[in-house]
């Protein structure tokens, strides 16, 4: 096995010099404003050692990566009831589209397309005003980032409310079917502060561990998930974690991971790490052009894969 840390920095200054680095997300007035040149890249061990390189610690918006971990919060509040509201199969279309919810009776095919996320924020907010579920949702990553200094941005939140007619659809048509509970613009408003998290490639690789460790955090003891549920969420984020692109990255990549349009992925190595990768230039479909370019050959490095001993 290679030096971690060698490799995290040959990776980043191998980023530095690629000139193709994919298209910012325009849809997103506050996040087409973001700088393409940045790229950074952290790796959380099972001790809780944290290795980096690049711009690892420039916050951003971490977006639909915030799925993985509102999936593991309703789980965790609602158990196995939340498959009846969400399914578990990839989708096989970009992640803002309409087209299976009409013929699926307005349920989502799994919890990592927008839709489903939709889905899963309703769920969360049962007994709750909007704001408590937000406050929810930032405590949960600050526990598991161990790190009271994670926040929204206000800005990319408005941002995307101001241009969410997309979602707001999506949430429309799924409440017409009886699977959004909650007014429209109380859940929306809840998923775009989810999706306007900040956090820097260090925190986010924190956050994972979990998931790379049996569902356990093995810095503070505290048992985020069952073993078997931390598996199941690894499964989704092979499986869905990438929209219509997810067979591309179990391809390319060979790990459990999750995208999101600021340009962030958090991948899994399960029993080995929690590596998080930041590169706001996007490929066709959404998902970080340097961010998964990276975590192939981190994986390929190192000898991380789930499909291998
Ligand atoms: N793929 C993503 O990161 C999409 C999240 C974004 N907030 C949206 O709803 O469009």
């Amino acid at each position: 096995m290679r030096d971690l840390q060698q490799v995290l920095n040959e990776i980043a200054a191998e980023a530095a010099g690629d000139e193709d680095r994919g298209v910012v997300a325009q849809y997103i007035p506050e996040l087409a404003k973001v700088d393409a040149k940045q790229f950074g890249i952290a790796v959380t061990l099972p001790d809780g050692t944290v290795l980096s390189a690049g711009d690892s610690a420039t916050g951003f918006s971490i977006q639909s990566v915030s799925k993985v971990f509102t999936l593991a919060l309703a789980l965790g509040k609602l158990g196995d009831s939340v498959w009846s509201r969400v399914g578990r199969e990839p989708s096989g279309n970009p992640f803002n589209s309409i087209v299976q919810l009409e013929q699926e009776k307005g349920r989502p095919r799994n919890p990592f397309i927008n839709a489903g996320a939709i889905a899963v924020v309703d769920l969360i907010m049962a007994g709750h005003q909007p704001k408590e579920a937000i406050g929810e949702i930032i405590q949960f990553f600050r526990h598991l980032a161990d790190d009271d200094s994670i926040l929204i941005d206000e800005h990319v939140a408005r941002s995307e409310t101001a241009h969410g007619d997309r979602n707001a659809s999506l949430a429309h048509f799924m409440r017409s079917f009886g699977n959004i509970h909650h007014p429209v613009d109380h859940v929306l408003g809840v998923y775009f502060h989810q999706c306007a998290l900040v956090m820097n490639c260090r925190q986010l690789s924190r956050a994972g561990l979990f998931l790379a460790s049996q569902g356990r955090d093995p810095v503070t003891g505290a048992q985020v998930v069952s073993e078997q549920r931390a598996r199941r969420i690894n499964a989704i984020m092979l499986t869905c974690g990438h929209y219509d692109g997810s067979g591309e990255f179990a391809f390319r990549v060979g790990l459990p991971g999750k995208s999101g349009v600021g340009g962030g992925i958090l991948a899994i190595a399960p029993g080995k790490a929690s590596i998080a990768v930041w590169s706001p230039g996007l490929d066709r479909v959404g998902n970080s052009k340097l961010g998964t370019a990276a975590l192939e050959q981190l994986a390929r490095r190192m000898d991380w894969t789930v499909f291998g001993a």
